[in-house]
């Protein structure tokens, strides 16, 4: 199976303190893949620095066989909601044409095409009417469907987000989830931190568990089990019946 991404030995710190350590993986194409682990687990600093956002110590990061800094067209990231600054002016709109600058290139603006692709990713994502209204204006499960909509906007062959359920509507979460699944089918790998266990067999194909260090990578099936989520959240998983899952 052509691989779409390779982790060798990464370690990540802040200020000296290791927060990720010796983390290596590596999973195929065209899978919606869960990132779990407890809190402060190191989930968001892995992906942030899987796509260079921060530094590694060191550590080997391929993507589709590639280094990052040759692909970051073909990756879309959507961060926490926690990290964005909602007061910036900026209308939904603009903000779903942003994710077409990637494709367009250092000194073209984005013309008749691209608005027309913007409001088609706007619908996908039901937001369409809302189009003029600023982007501090909505809700957080409305945010949260307009920046999958500049995420699909950039015509990704992967996509990265950071928790995209926390604190939004069952609604908005439904609408997300079927459109990465959809993305999956299409052929693109999902990559999605995620909090609440009792969706993981339903959401994900594969699972990269961590605490630090990775737990274990895999199917769901095989990594969402009593024994390695023991050992992942450090407290024990009664629930949960070692043969099939939950
Ligand atoms: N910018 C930063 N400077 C210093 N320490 C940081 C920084 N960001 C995160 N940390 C620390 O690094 C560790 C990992 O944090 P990280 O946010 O990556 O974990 P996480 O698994 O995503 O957590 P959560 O599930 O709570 O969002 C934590 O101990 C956190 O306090």
């Amino acid at each position: 199976m052509e691989k779409a991404i390779e982790i060798n030995n990464l370690h990540v710190s802040y200020y000296g303190k290791e927060v990720i350590q010796d983390i290596s993986f590596s999973l195929g194409k065209g899978k919606l893949i869960g990132i779990i682990g407890p809190n402060g687990a190191g989930k968001s600093t892995m992906m942030k620095a899987i796509l260079g956002l921060i530094p590694k110590d060191y550590g080997e990061v391929k993507i589709h066989g590639k280094e990052i800094k040759t692909m970051r067209k073909n990756i879309a990231y959507v961060p926490q909601r926690s990290d964005l600054d909602w007061d910036f002016p900026i209308n939904v709109i603009d903000t779903v044409l942003l994710g077409t600058y990637p494709q367009l290139g250092l000194f073209r603006r984005p013309g008749k095409k691209e608005k027309k692709w913007a409001r088609e990713c706007l619908e996908k994502v039901g937001m369409e009417k809302f189009a003029k209204h600023q982007i501090g204006e909505l809700s957080g499960g409305q945010q949260q469907r307009v920046f999958l909509a500049r995420a699909l906007a950039q015509r990704a062959e992967m996509f990265f987000l950071d928790e995209p359920f926390v604190g939004i509507d069952v609604a908005s979460e439904q609408t997300i989830i079927n459109i990465l699944k959809q993305l999956r089918d299409e052929g693109k790998t999902v990559f999605v931190i995620h909090h609440d266990l009792s969706k993981v067999e339903d959401y994900f194909d594969d699972l990269i568990l961590i605490n630090k260090k990775l737990i274990q990578s895999g199917p769901v099936r095989d990594v969402f089990q009593r024994e390695t989520m023991t050992r992942a959240y450090q407290t024990n998983f009664p629930f949960m019946n070692m043969e099939v899952g939950v």
